[in-house]
């Protein structure tokens, strides 16, 4: 089939690599010259384990083309993606902008009949909008479908290639066929594509992610309360994740939920129900505790110093929002960092993929270290906002050799209470008692 995508962020160039990969003839779109003239050499401008071989794969088989120019990648497609930006708009509602403005184009340009596929997160009736939008201008048959994409950074082609599910919101039986078409050889397995309305298949995303986010911040508020009666949140965790009701992912305390998602779709579903009049209690909750729980080390690192942190060096292992990606966005690192900053602090900071994106956001602020234990050299104490698997099991005595003091504070809890405490470090994580203190 012939396939565009618009946007090639995280989203759209997972899809189209993963599309091009089953067959398909993929044209993908974006306005970024530089961003386009980097993939059309052969460069993944993004990193996302195992795309960058689909990608090789696809550009060599002439299946994967890039351009800068909507209106190719218009003539090209009888599927159109749309996955673009839906940031947070200064009212926390998702910024349709980005969406509307090219569904503009779109009506102008077409000259065939389309099926236009929202795969950007989007609040309820924005498929509706988009139809209307196109309307205005368009003189040939088109449909709208909303398919929200679930992918995680950092298993994106997995998750892409072998989905858990796909939600297909269309009520065009010609639309609906070509989906399933296009989505067949993602479902051998047995998972299912659910079809559904667009408003229902729209609202399915926010509540998933919304969902996700509230079980996480509950384990948070678990782990601070085991803080408070000596309970270990590990041990928790373990007992309640066994009942198959619950599940044992998503139940992984520490400083926070963060990412280019969570975050602003929490936030525009919250703001959506408030304008219909509808008080997501609990969503405000969610929200709330979230931001407190990115900065709950800090009084433990301040207190750790007798309150005095000016002049202290800080070293800090992950910066990424989470490991197996560069992405930045709402990262807890980024809220430690600037408290610590604040303090008076000197941060050493190291990241196996996101210091160049810290970089453009700190610039000088911060001092970049080309590997986890320079980062150590000299510092006061190590702070971990990121659990990349290099931090599991690092060389303890190099360790305790590079610091000033055997000091840890780990937001991810990745270290066994009992091998630190015989190690000889303080260590403070989050929901488990403090060692050696
Ligand atoms: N990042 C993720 O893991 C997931 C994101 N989503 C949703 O997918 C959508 C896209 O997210 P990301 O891929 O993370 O965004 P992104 O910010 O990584 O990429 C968006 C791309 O769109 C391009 N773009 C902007 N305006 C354009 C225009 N007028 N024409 C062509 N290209 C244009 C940008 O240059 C950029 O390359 C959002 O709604 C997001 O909520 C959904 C599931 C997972
Ligand atoms: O809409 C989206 O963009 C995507 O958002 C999330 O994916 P992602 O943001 O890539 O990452 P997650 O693995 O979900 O982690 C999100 C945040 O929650 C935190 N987290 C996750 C799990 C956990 O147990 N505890 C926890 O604190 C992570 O550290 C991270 O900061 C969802 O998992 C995807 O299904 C969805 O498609």
């Amino acid at each position: 089939m012939k396939i565009s995508v618009i946007g090639t962020g995280y989203v759209g160039l997972v899809t189209g690599t993963c599309l091009a990969e089953t067959g398909n003839e993929v044209i993908c779109v974006d306005i970024d010259k530089e961003k386009v003239e980097k993939m059309r050499n052969g460069v993944v401008p993004i990193y996302e384990p195992h795309l960058d071989v689909l990608f090789e794969r696809n550009i060599k088989a002439n299946r994967l083309k890039f351009t800068t120019s909507l209106e190719e990648g218009l003539d090209h497609g009888d599927i159109i993606f749309l996955a673009l930006p839906t940031p947070e708009d200064e009212d926390g509602s998702a910024d349709l902008s980005y969406v509307l403005n090219v569904s503009e184009e779109i009506g102008k340009k077409i000259k065939n009949y389309k099926v236009i596929v929202d795969k950007s997160t989007v609040p309820v009736g924005t498929a509706e909008k988009v139809h209307k939008v196109i309307a205005k201008n368009a003189s040939c048959e088109f449909d709208v479908v909303s398919n929200p994409e679930f992918l995680r950074e950092g298993f994106a082609v997995d998750d892409f290639l072998k989905p858990e599910r796909i939600v297909v919101g269309s009520s065009s039986e010609r639309a609906t066929a070509l989906m399933k078409k296009l989505y067949s050889p993602f479902v051998r397995s047995g998972n299912p594509i659910i079809i559904m309305d667009e408003k229902s298949a729209e609202l399915t995303k926010y509540a998933a992610n919304s969902f996700l986010a509230t079980k996480i911040t509950f384990m948070n508020e678990i782990a601070n309360y085991c803080e408070k009666v000596g309970a270990d949140v590990d041990m928790v965790r373990v007992g309640m994740g066994t009942d198959s009701r619950i599940g044992k992912r998503f139940l992984f305390p520490g400083i926070g939920y963060g990412g280019s998602c969570f975050p602003k779709d929490v936030k525009a579903l919250q703001k959506a129900g408030k304008d219909k009049n509808y008080d997501f209690k609990i969503l405000t909750s969610v929200i709330e505790i979230n931001s407190a729980q990115k900065t709950i080390l800090l009084p433990k690192i301040e207190n750790y110093f007798s309150n005095d942190l000016k002049g202290k060096t800080i070293a800090i292992w992950g910066l990424a929002f989470k490991p197996e990606t560069d992405d930045i966005r709402e990262a807890p690192s980024i809220d430690m960092m600037e408290g610590l900053l604040k303090k008076g602090a000197k941060l050493q900071v190291f990241d196996p993929e996101a210091m160049p994106n810290i970089e453009k956001r700190f610039g000088n602020r911060l001092n970049y270290s080309e590997s986890m234990y320079a980062a150590l050299e000299n510092a006061d104490a190590l702070l971990i906002c990121t659990e990349w698997s290099i931090f599991r099991t690092p060389d303890f005595s190099r360790l305790k050799k590079l610091l000033k003091n055997p000091v840890i504070f780990d937001g991810r809890n990745l270290y066994n209470l009992n091998d630190v405490e015989a190690e000889g470090f303080v260590y403070v994580s989050v929901g488990r008692k403090t060692v050696n203190i």
